[in-house]
């Protein structure tokens, strides 16, 4: 296959400069020694992006590797799709103790669905046990899982609940989510500031007004 029919091929909006070709017979990309034209495909739909960007020129060196960088940081942010909570989630005779369990300030980075871009913020659990206790590094690596996926804030929240329902079944349960959305504080209607607080509540959390008071409040403490 000449140059010319693998550019088109492999990189149908990528203009090939003569500098590209680094190796006989070879599509090699310019500041990427190693990748080919076979190389991962989303690698060149980032290309096509920098491509598209007036202004800029997606060969200069400082953009050569962004293609595979960005990609790599898409797949940090969507890892959460490739953790099976099957393997994950370990449960213990919580021993008598019936009292709220409250695990706050889960640092959490998520990828909104809806410009790609990211909110960040924290994640609380109350829970009261019937029975079980949960590993408390658990309940941050749950928040991760589902995090770290293409999300919108309310459905995140539900998803974690749903999992610590499932695993846990505690005799209530309270998921709270603040999160900036830098869709929303740094491009559109830039409301800098801005926070989201979301809530999944359940079983006894839910139906005891003071129950669930006590778990907003222990939520709500700040630390020392
Ligand atoms: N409810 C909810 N909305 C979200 C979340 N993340 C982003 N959004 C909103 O999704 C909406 C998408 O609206 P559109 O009008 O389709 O997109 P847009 O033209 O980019 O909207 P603007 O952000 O207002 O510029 C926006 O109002 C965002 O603020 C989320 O987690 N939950
Ligand atoms: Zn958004």
């Amino acid at each position: 296959m000449t140059r010319e029919q693998k550019t088109a091929k492999y990189y149908p909006n990528y203009t090939l400069s003569p500098g590209a070709m680094k190796k006989d017979g070879d599509l090699v990309l310019i500041g990427h020694p190693n990748e080919t034209a076979t190389a991962n495909p989303r690698h060149s739909a980032f290309r096509s992006i920098l491509a598209g960007i007036t202004g800029e020129d997606p060969e200069r060196e400082g953009l050569a590797d962004t293609p595979r960088r960005a990609a790599e940081a898409i797949d940090e942010f969507t890892r959460g799709y490739e953790i099976d909570l099957n393997d994950l989630f370990r449960t213990f005779d919580s021993a008598g103790y019936d009292e709220m369990v409250t695990v706050r300030n889960v640092p959490l980075y998520s990828l909104c669905e809806h410009h790609l871009l990211p909110f960040i913020g924290t994640a609380h659990v109350s829970y009261i046990p019937d029975g079980r206790i949960v590993g408390l590094s658990k309940i941050a690596r749950v928040v991760d899982t589902f995090a770290r996926r293409l999300q919108v804030q309310e459905r995140l929240t539900i998803e974690i609940a749903d999992a610590i329902e499932k695993y846990l079944t505690p005799a209530g349960l309270l998921v709270m989510i603040e999160a900036e959305h830098l869709c929303m504080t740094v491009r559109g209607v830039q409301a800098p500031g801005t926070t989201t607080i979301t809530t999944a509540v359940r079983g006894r959390i839910r139906e005891q007004q003071t129950t669930r008071a006590e778990a907003v409040s222990a939520i709500g403490m700040r630390s020392q």
